[in-house]
Formats: structure tokens, C-alpha cells, sequence
């Protein structure tokens, strides 16, 4: 594998798949890492002394992840010029060995460059974005249950809002789809037609079935008991509204679920222990508030883009902030899969090693759960259970917290390594 300014560390070897989709990981995998922009640096720094001491911790010598550098964003920029934001290679890199985890990257709003995170998810075809929501005892919340909360989010990650196909307003382009649309299609809802952008929405039962699906598997290999579709359906007819039916599809041709006292819920059973696994869904705004009133009421959550979006900062919410919320971007058919940070670059608090690096921290643990490296992933629970038990944390836990001991960034990050001693 030869690229052109990625260099490929000496030591080490790639990672594996099977053609079952399962992954052949070696002592001394090699994994790329993209360090993001505005805070990138800063957590990613620190969460590699923390995902560094938890193998040493839990193998000793006898493995270690091999990280490779690869770019995005104005690292990318500045290493290949051209206002090369996303370079090919670094799509093949990802590609070629598999597993990569990244830090942040700054999307312009209104023009500029499109979402190079959506871009990354797209191109590599990572259609779930998986994001865990639990409290760790200890931190801050705005809710008084916090330990209530304990939600796994199944995000569509390569359609809806988010496929980016939409005109800006007074160009040819959006005046020609406002044309089409009212005079070969018969619309007439468009309120300002001279003055508006348009967007299009696509939602596809392919898309929605290989989503649910994973959400429907996820839910029976960690004995869930629910899986909730949330869509705005009663609004978005043939896109939310097809989600969930399609969903509930899913469910029944896919996992024998038959409709619960008449449905739309559904109830399957595990293939296994015969435990009951609920589908049921709920419309996005309500949801929205009972993730405040009754989050005991949900577990496994199938969305789309844009609500799972809003979702999983709102839940982050819930259990202190998006400094901690964790997550994945995955293809469960080719096994790619790209870990990274839900918050992004927070720019005002670039380079003052000050920002709770936790978030990328977890996705560092969810990716060594997903390489079976659970030792290591169990060494980092530890060290932060231990840590913010310890009262030690960052400044956005440190204003909610009495008696907090408030750490930069990297202090953060070696209180956790000193912590995980088994
Ligand atoms: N996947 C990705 O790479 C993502 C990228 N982005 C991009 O990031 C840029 C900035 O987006 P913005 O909407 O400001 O959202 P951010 O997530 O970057 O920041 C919003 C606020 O969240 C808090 N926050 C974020 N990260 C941390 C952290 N690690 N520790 C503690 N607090 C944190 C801070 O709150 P406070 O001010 O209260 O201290 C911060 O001001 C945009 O260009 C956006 O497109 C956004 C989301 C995801
Ligand atoms: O790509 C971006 O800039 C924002 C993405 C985002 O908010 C997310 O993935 O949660
Ligand atoms: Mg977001």
C-alpha cells in the first residue's frame, strides 16, 4: 500500500476481514487516525495516552496499536495544497485497513465546502452511525435521573436531508427544480417560489431496512429489549412515514415479529432465550420530550439522519454534554468502520488544552470493543469511572459539579491512565 504523503509505520499489520464480516485483528494492528480540526488536536492527544496506557494495561507488551496518520481537513489543506480538504488516499487508507477513528471537522455554515464528516460516512458507504448514550456515576447532568438513560442510537448515516442534494435560492439550478415542480408536477405549496432554496429528501426502503436491521441484531446479541423507530411520519409521509413502515417490515419478514394487540407495534422474539423484543416507534417530537419525562422507556433507537442528529445531542444532554458522548460510523457488510467524537470543533476553545477529551476517549473504547479487545475497552471504563468518582474533570463538568478538582485537557487524560490499574 503506497501513498503519496501517508506514511505507513514499519511496525505492524492490517486488519482483516472475513468474508462473514468478521474482523482478523493482529497483536500489532495498524490503524489510522485522523486528528480533526479546532480542538482535534488537543483531545486527540490526549485520548492517545489513554488508549495507549489501557493496551499496555491490559497486555502488557504483547500487543499495541500501531497508529498511522492520515488527513482531513486544514491538516489535509496544508500537507497536500490545492484546497485538498478530503484527499483520495485518504479514503483508500481507511479503506485498505479497515478500522480508523477521528477527531472533529469544521464544516462552513451556508457555502463553502460541504461536510467533510458526511463525506467520509458517504464515500466509505458507513451507514450507521452508532452512538451510545449512559451516565458514568458521577458527572454532571441537567436531568435529576441521569442513570435512567441508557439508549444506543442507530442513525441512517448515507441518505435524508444529509445526501446534500438542494439549490441554492435565485441560482438556474433552483429555479429549473421549482419549475419542473409546478408545471409538470402540479405543485403549488411553494409560498415563495422567486426567493427559495430547495431541498430534496431521499429515503429509500434499501437504506432503512440495512438500518433497522443492524438495529434489530444489535438488540438481540446484547438482549435489549426494545427497538424504537422514530420517525416525523405523520408530517413526512413517503420518506418518515415509509421509514417506519418499512421498519416494521423489517421486523416482521426479517425477525418473525407479529403486530402487538393489533400493532403498529410489533413483538419478536429472542432467537435464543425467547425473550420478547419490542419494535414500537414514536413520532420525533414527542420522543424529544420523553427522553426528558421517561427515558427508561427506550433502549435501541433506529432513526434517520437529521432526528438521529438532533437525538444524540440532545441525549448527550442527558448524561453531561457531547464532551462525552461517543460514537461509530460502521458498514456491517465490508466491516469498515470509522470512530469519531460526536461534538465537533468547538473553534473558541482551540489549542488551550482545556476541552473534555471523553468523547473521543469512549469512541476510542467502542472501537477496541469492536476489534475484541475488551481487556483494553474495560480499562478505559475503569479509569474514567474511576477519575470522575475522583471528582477530577474539565471545566464543563468542573461549573456543574461542587468540590470538582477542574484539569486541562491532558491532565484529564493522564488522571485516567493512572486510574485504570486493574
Ligand atoms: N463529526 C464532526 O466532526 C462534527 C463537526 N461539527 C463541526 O464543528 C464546528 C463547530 O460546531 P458547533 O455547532 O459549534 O458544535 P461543537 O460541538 O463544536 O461545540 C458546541 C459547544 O459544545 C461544547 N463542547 C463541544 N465539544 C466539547 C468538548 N470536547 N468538551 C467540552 N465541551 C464541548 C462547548 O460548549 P460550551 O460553549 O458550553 O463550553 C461548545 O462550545 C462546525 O463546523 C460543525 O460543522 C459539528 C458536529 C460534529
Ligand atoms: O459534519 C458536520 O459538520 C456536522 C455533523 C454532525 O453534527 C454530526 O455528525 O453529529
Ligand atoms: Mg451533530
Amino acid at each position: 500500500m503506497a501513498y503519496q504523503h501517508i506514511r505507513v509505520p514499519e511496525k505492524g499489520e492490517p486488519i482483516k476481514v472475513r468474508e462473514d464480516g468478521h474482523l482478523d485483528v493482529p497483536d500489532v494492528p495498524v490503524i489510522p487516525f485522523i486528528e480533526g480540526d479546532g480542538i482535534g488536536p488537543d483531545i486527540t492527544r490526549a485520548a492517545m495516552i489513554i488508549w495507549n496506557a489501557a493496551v499496555k494495561e491490559a497486555y502488557g507488551e504483547d500487543r499495541a496499536v500501531s497508529w498511522m496518520e492520515i488527513y482531513a481537513g486544514e491538516k489535509a489543506v496544508g500537507v497536500y495544497g490545492d484546497q485538498t480538504w478530503l484527499p483520495q488516499e485518504t479514503i483508500e487508507a481507511i479503506r485498505d485497513w479497515h478500522v480508523a477513528i477521528k477527531g472533529p471537522l469544521t464544516t462552513p455554515v451556508g457555502g463553502g465546502i460541504r461536510s467533510l464528516n458526511v463525506a467520509l460516512r458517504q464515500k466509505l458507504d458507513l451507514y450507521v452511525c452508532l452512538r451510545p448514550v449512559r451516565h458514568f456515576p458521577g458527572v454532571p447532568s441537567p436531568v435529576k435521573r441521569p442513570e435512567l438513560t441508557d439508549m444506543v442510537i442507530f442513525r441512517e448515516n448515507a441518505e435524508d436531508i444529509y445526501a446534500g442534494v438542494e439549490w441554492e435560492a435565485k441560482t438556474p439550478e433552483a429555479e429549473k427544480v421549482i419549475r419542473f415542480l409546478q408545471e409538470e408536477m402540479g405543485v403549488t405549496q411553494i409560498r415563495f417560489p422567486e426567493s427559495s432554496g430547495i431541498g430534496i429528501k431521499p429515503v429509500s426502503e434499501d437504506g432503512t431496512r440495512r438500518l433497522v436491521r443492524a438495529a434489530i441484531e444489535y438488540a438481540i446479541e446484547r438482549h435489549r429489549s426494545s427497538v424504537t423507530l422514530v420517525h416525523k411520519g405523520n408530517i413526512m409521509k413517503f420518506t418518515e412515514g415509509a421509514f417506519r413502515d418499512w421498519g416494521y417490515r423489517t421486523a416482521a419478514e426479517e425477525f418473525g415479529a407479529k403486530p402487538l394487540d393489533g400493532g403498529p407495534w410489533h413483538v419478536m422474539t429472542h432467537p435464543e432465550t425467547g425473550e420478547e423484543i419490542v419494535i414500537k416507534d414514536v413520532i420525533a417530537d414527542a420522543f424529544l420530550q420523553q427522553i426528558l419525562t421517561r427515558p427508561d422507556a427506550y433502549e435501541v433507537i433506529a432513526t434517520m439522519n437529521l432526528n438521529g442528529d438532533y437525538i444524540s445531542d440532545a441525549l448527550a444532554a442527558c448524561v453531561g454534554g457531547i464532551g462525552i458522548a461517543p460514537g461509530a460510523n460502521i458498514n456491517y457488510e465490508t466491516g469498515h468502520a470509522l470512530f469519531e467524537a460526536t461534538h465537533g470543533t468547538a473553534p473558541k476553545y482551540a489549542g488551550q488544552d482545556k476541552v473534555n477529551p471523553s468523547s473521543l476517549v469512549l469512541s476510542g473504547e467502542m472501537m477496541f470493543r469492536h476489534l475484541g479487545w475488551e481487556e483494553a475497552a474495560d480499562a478505559i471504563s475503569r479509569g474514567m469511572e474511576r477519575t470522575f468518582a475522583n471528582r477530577t474533570v474539565t471545566y464543563d463538568f468542573a461549573r456543574a459539579m461542587e468540590g470538582a478538582t477542574k484539569v486541562k485537557c491532558s491532565q484529564f487524560a493522564q488522571a485516567v491512565a493512572d486510574h485504570m490499574r486493574a
